[in-house]
């Protein structure tokens, strides 16, 4: 048959066939991209955007991105080619690829990094050697004796089939593990294969359902049933099925069928009689893919109906994006920003455009979500670090369907495959969250997001109480829109703001530890009026250090230059850059004294103190440390807005965004940490987070009260957040940043040498410094200087920064030079072991 196919149809002529390659982007920080030949019978598979197989190396198989494709041969190597194609469709688009681009030049990273980033890990695969037990090994009967971590690794293959060399070290928590495996290797006990697997695996159920020929033919199932009478176990089972899959109503409903758990799950029901109908073709079984997501999203609402006065914005906002493709809503505290957004976003979907809509912070898309979800219903996805990698790459490809159409999610969504957007809305655009400090790409999400809606031809609105002075600045000289709410929605006030003296407080001896008088009776007013409490300390643990009262010996991390956190629930030291921790020691080490105290304050000692003080209030803390599991901030969320907590303490995760309806009363328990921080920044960060924590009282009809403690209460701020005096913050802040020279005026990058040995730190940062300096000017060129924390994870650290005109054609070419040098710098024999972290718009 198939010669009589080859002889009607001759082969096509070899002319047409043309040799392609491809560009690909490997998941690896290398500066360029490696072309690959395509082999001709997948000359019409290899798409851009698609993931193909290419060996790397010597032994290495990875998947890659296809970035482009071409029929120019490399001029200095030989084409590899392409060994399979994953995707028969793109799963990054055509967009996407400029954005990563752009990120990759103007964050000064590689592709290689963005892809990383970018792809959810399920979409990542991995070549990665993995060990399996020899076919031919019997445990039992083994002769050669094993060491006590060979027997660990026969003993947990046995339970998982195959391990990588990954999973043994963990198993192992060995360094040199390899040893053991090349032993066992040679006693023949295991072998080694490579395996490239995709490690996205939709979710799927069991199920059954009756067999088609007793629902479309009455007859059928009458005497099915008849059959059934002496066997009861079945019939039972049938009956059961009938009840919840009504396919007499409908015949339907039996494609849909029942889960499979649901019968074998029923104590009531014989396992045995289930196998037999399945066996005996009664019933079938069969699986399907399920959603990770809820499907069940109670009623659907509609939007609220807008206030006067949010109609008014949504018309200017609206107005304005006729002229202008970025628009800044400056809308106070409570003022309704997210119903406009919402209202908006319907506007926007109704066009048939896609809609991002990002959020700074987790703890916030909690409360969001359950009402975008309201509205928007299954169109909603949502993306944040939270959700599992087959979750995330769920999401991608629900945006890559069509599915979703409306993706609300933190930072990281920037980098999912949108083609089709229409509206990206940047809330709390003020936040320094959305910068990504490391790993590389360390990017600014609201100027990505900004360069992605203009790639897209899309519209952004940012929106914010306390807009960053840059944004402000972009709509004063006219280039973005601005749109203003100075209302709080209904009948809700701005909050009072008191200032506590804790200075004077202390003298008169009115201070419980860190509570002043004034604010523990606020606190218990609130409690009798059954109200709720929000407290905010910028400090996680209990103390941030500890020091013997009588040697003044103080614990410090064996590899940061920082004194170890105490954390008082697990009695531990904990350093809060690099994860040490030991064990919170009985008497000091150094004089053996009994005498350890902490010293200053966090989240934990407010929780603890504040439960012996108010031993029938419910106190719930929100930080890093209470929030690791995945649904944490859920509850936290939930069981304050259900009252079930009167008092909820947090680090700067209480500040953002959230709307409780009862809080009345906002504590900042120290605000001079926060105003005396060595940044140019300083004074716009302190008055934003005041204003946003302040923000979160009194939004719903009861009236607010906000009570700052400090040692200094005539700080020119406290006028300014007293006042909710925006203007004036922009006014000073925009008249410094010009005077002497910061951003918005120019861009600043922070470079950071980092070397073992603390002079070659030194050393190659003065030669670095020296470098740049000769190419641009003194001026341009701040340092080197040792930053406060001058060492951390045993690397002793300096910093330069660079400030650069903003003209972008200026701003590339010295980015490149940057590069360059620092490149020529790494070459130098005596840096060896150096290393360079660019930092471009750092936060
Ligand atoms: N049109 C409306 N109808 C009914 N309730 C509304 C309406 N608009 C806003 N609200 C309510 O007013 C409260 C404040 O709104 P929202 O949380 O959107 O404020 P915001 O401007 O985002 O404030 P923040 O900057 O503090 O986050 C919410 O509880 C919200 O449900
Ligand atoms: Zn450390």
């Amino acid at each position: 048959m198939s010669e009589l196919l080859n002889f009607n149809f001759p082969p096509e002529p070899a002319v047409d066939r043309v040799t392609l390659f491809a560009d690909v982007i490997l998941p690896l920080p290398l500066p360029k991209l490696y072309t690959y030949r395509i082999p001709f019978e997948m000359n019409d598979e290899v798409l851009v955007g698609v993931r193909v197989i290419v060996q790397f190396g010597a032994k290495k198989v990875l998947s890659c991105i296809v970035a482009d494709i071409h029929e120019n041969a490399p001029a200095d190597y030989q084409a590899k080619y392409v060994l399979d194609v994953l995707d028969d469709k793109p799963i990054v688009t055509a967009p996407q690829l400029k954005l990563f681009k752009w990120i990759a030049d103007y964050y000064m990273c590689t592709l290689g990094e963005v892809i990383n980033a970018a792809l959810p890990s399920a979409l990542k695969l991995s070549s990665e050697s993995r060990l399996q037990l020899h076919p031919s090994y019997e445990p039992e009967e083994d002769d050669i004796p094993l060491a006590t971590q060979e027997v660990k690794i026969i003993y947990a293959l046995q339970q998982n089939q195959a391990l990588t060399f990954t999973e043994v070290g963990n198993l192992l928590q060995l360094k040199n593990y390899h040893k053991y495996i090349k032993s066992l290797i040679q006693k023949e006990a295991i072998i080694i294969f490579e395996q490239v697997s995709d490690k996205y695996s939709p979710k799927v159920v069991k199920k059954v359902r009756l067999s088609e020929h007793f629902v479309q033919e009455e007859a059928m199932l009458e005497e099915l049933f008849a059959q059934l009478t002496p066997k009861p176990k079945q019939l039972d089972i049938l009956l059961n099925y009938l009840q919840k899959v009504p396919v007499h109503q409908d015949k339907n409903l039996n494609i849909r069928g029942l889960e499979k758990n649901v019968l074998t799950g029923n104590p009531h029901l014989s396992q045995s009689a289930i196998t037999s109908l399945i066996r005996k073709g009664v019933l079938e079984q069969f699986d399907q893919i399920v959603s990770r997501f809820p499907t069940d999203f109670g009623a659907m609402q509609m939007p609220m109906a807008l206030s006067e006065h949010q109609a008014e914005a949504r018309e200017e906002i609206l107005g304005l994006f006729k002229q202008k493709d970025t628009v800044l809503l400056h809308g106070v505290t409570g003022s309704g920003k997210t119903e406009v957004y919402i209202d908006l976003i319907k506007h926007a979907l109704e066009g048939g455009g896609q809609v991002l809509y990002l959020l700074p912070e987790i703890a916030l898309t909690a409360q969001i979500v359950t009402r975008l979800m309201k509205v928007f219903g299954d169109q909603l996805g949502v993306y944040h670090s939270k959700f599992s990698d087959n979750e995330r790459a769920e999401v991608w490809q629900g945006i890559l369907s069509g599915k979703f159409q409306v993706v609300v999610g933190v930072r990281s969504s920037i980098f999912l495959p949108f083609h089709n957007l229409s509206l990206v809305i940047i809330d709390e655009e003020h936040e320094p969250s959305y910068k990504q400090y490391d790993p590389a790409p360390r990017y600014n999400a609201r100027e990505t997001a900004l360069m992605m809606a203009h790639l897209q031809g899309a519209k952004t609105l940012l929106g914010s109480a306390t807009p960053s002075v840059e944004t402000y600045h972009n709509c004063k000289t006219g280039r973005w829109g601005l749109v203003s709410m100075t209302k709080r929605f209904g009948a809700a006030q701005m909050p009072d703001i008191e200032l506590v003296n804790t200075r004077d407080e202390q003298k008169r001896k009115k201070m419980h530890s860190h509570f002043s008088a004034k604010l523990i009776n606020e606190i218990e007013a609130r409690l009798h009026r059954q109200e709720q409490v929000i407290l905010f300390q910028n400090r996680r643990g209990y103390a941030p250090f500890i020091a013997c009262d009588e040697c003044s010996w103080i614990p410090k991390c064996k590899h940061c230059a920082v004194s170890l956190s105490y954390h008082k629930y697990n009695q531990e030291l904990r350093c809060h850059y690099c994860g040490y921790h030991e064990r919170m020691p009985s008497d000091c080490p150094a004089c053996g004294a009994t005498t350890l105290k902490s010293m200053g304050f966090g989240t934990e000692k407010v929780e603890d103190e504040l439960k012996l003080m108010l031993p029938n209030a419910e106190v719930q803390r929100m930080d890093l440390d209470t929030t690791k599991k995945k649904n944490s901030y859920q509850q936290i969320i939930a069981d304050f807005e259900s009252g079930r907590t009167n008092i909820l303490v947090g680090t700067q995760m209480v500040t953002k965004g959230l709307d409780f309806e009862n809080v009345s009363l906002v504590g900042i328990l120290n605000a001079d940490t926060i105003i005396n921080f060595p940044d140019f920044r300083a004074h716009e960060r302190a008055y934003q987070l005041f204003v946003q924590v302040s923000g979160r009282a009194g939004r719903k009809g009861k009236h607010g009260t906000v009570i700052i403690q400090t040692r200094d209460p005539l700080q020119s701020i406290f006028r300014k957040v007293r006042n909710n005096d925006y203007l004036a913050l922009y006014e000073h802040e925009i008249e410094e940043r010009m005077r002497f020279n910061f951003p918005p005026f120019v861009r600043m990058i922070k470079i950071t040498v980092k070397h073992e040995d603390e002079r070659t730190a030194e050393n190659s940062a003065i030669v670095l410094a020296k470098e740049l300096t000769d190419q641009l000017s003194k001026e341009q060129v701040l340092g080197p200087e040792v930053p406060y924390i001058f060492k951390i994870r045993n690397l002793f650290l300096q910093e330069i920064h660079i400030k650069l005109p903003r003209q972008s054609g200026q701003l590339s070419s010295s980015k490149r030079m940057i590069a360059d040098t620092i490149h020529q710098l790494k070459l130098l024999p005596d840096f060896k072991g150096l290393r360079v972290v660019v930092d471009v718009d750092p936060a």
